[in-house]
């Protein structure tokens, strides 16, 4: 069986973390980050704001995304081999696929694939004090989080929920280690369901 899994939501909502943790655990479980698929600098767009729009679909290689994880479908022995994760052969053949990112529900091919898809949020003023104390391949300028992070992540929920993208959604501010054991116990049930 294949099973996807989105870990979505908004920037700092913990999404890299909880991947991490529930790689550890998952057998046969490969991970694609979106954040891997950001196009290069001169590539993205400045609005008329004046910021360079990373935090729209059209910042991201959303094609070579797509390409990689149908390269997993059509082979996730092969795919886990490559990526140095090690196949159990006594577990059921069951493989799993996490992708993680702020941007998963919103690229209509990728959007129908998923088993489940996870969304973490946290409110605002906890997102932008999370953010603030990130360092990323490129620096936010001043103003980027009120005048473009925000904003963005606002619209594309909003046309998420409006598409009706079906999202179990996740409380960010539990502690790592709650969300890590609700989130591996919901996998859990739900793999034995389709079993
Ligand atoms: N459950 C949590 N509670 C408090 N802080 C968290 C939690 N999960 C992650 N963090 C912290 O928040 C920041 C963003 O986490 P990260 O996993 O990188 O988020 P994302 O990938 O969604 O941007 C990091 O400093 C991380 O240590
Ligand atoms: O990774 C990069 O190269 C990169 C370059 C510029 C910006 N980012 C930011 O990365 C954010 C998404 O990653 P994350 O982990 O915060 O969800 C998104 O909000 C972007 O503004 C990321
Ligand atoms: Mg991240």
């Amino acid at each position: 069986m294949k099973y996807i899994v989105g870990i979505g939501g908004m920037t700092n909502g913990g999404k890299t973390t909880l991947t991490n943790n529930l790689l550890k655990v998952l057998p046969n479980c490969c991970v694609i980050h979106q954040d891997d698929f950001f196009k290069p600098q001169d590539q993205i767009a400045v609005g008329e704001d004046g910021f360079k729009q990373w935090d729209v679909l059209e910042s991201l290689d959303m094609e070579a995304m797509l390409s990689t994880v149908q390269a997993w479908m059509s082979s996730p022995r092969k795919f886990a081999r490559a990526h140095g994760v090690s196949v159990r052969l006594d577990a059921s053949d069951t493989h799993i696929l996490i992708l993680e990112g702020f941007l998963l529900y919103s690229y209509k091919p990728l959007v129908d694939l998923y088993s489940r898809r996870y969304f973490l949020t946290v409110p605002y003023e906890e997102c932008k004090w999370r953010r603030s104390k990130r360092s990323y391949a490129v620096p936010d300028p001043p103003g980027l989080f009120d005048g473009h992070v925000w904003p963005m992540y606002q619209k594309y929920k909003r046309e998420m929920e409006a598409n009706g993208v079906e999202v179990v959604y996740l409380d960010g501010m539990k502690s790592r280690e709650e969300l890590f054991h609700q989130v591996l116990e919901d996998i859990q049930n739900s793999l034995l369901n389709r079993s």
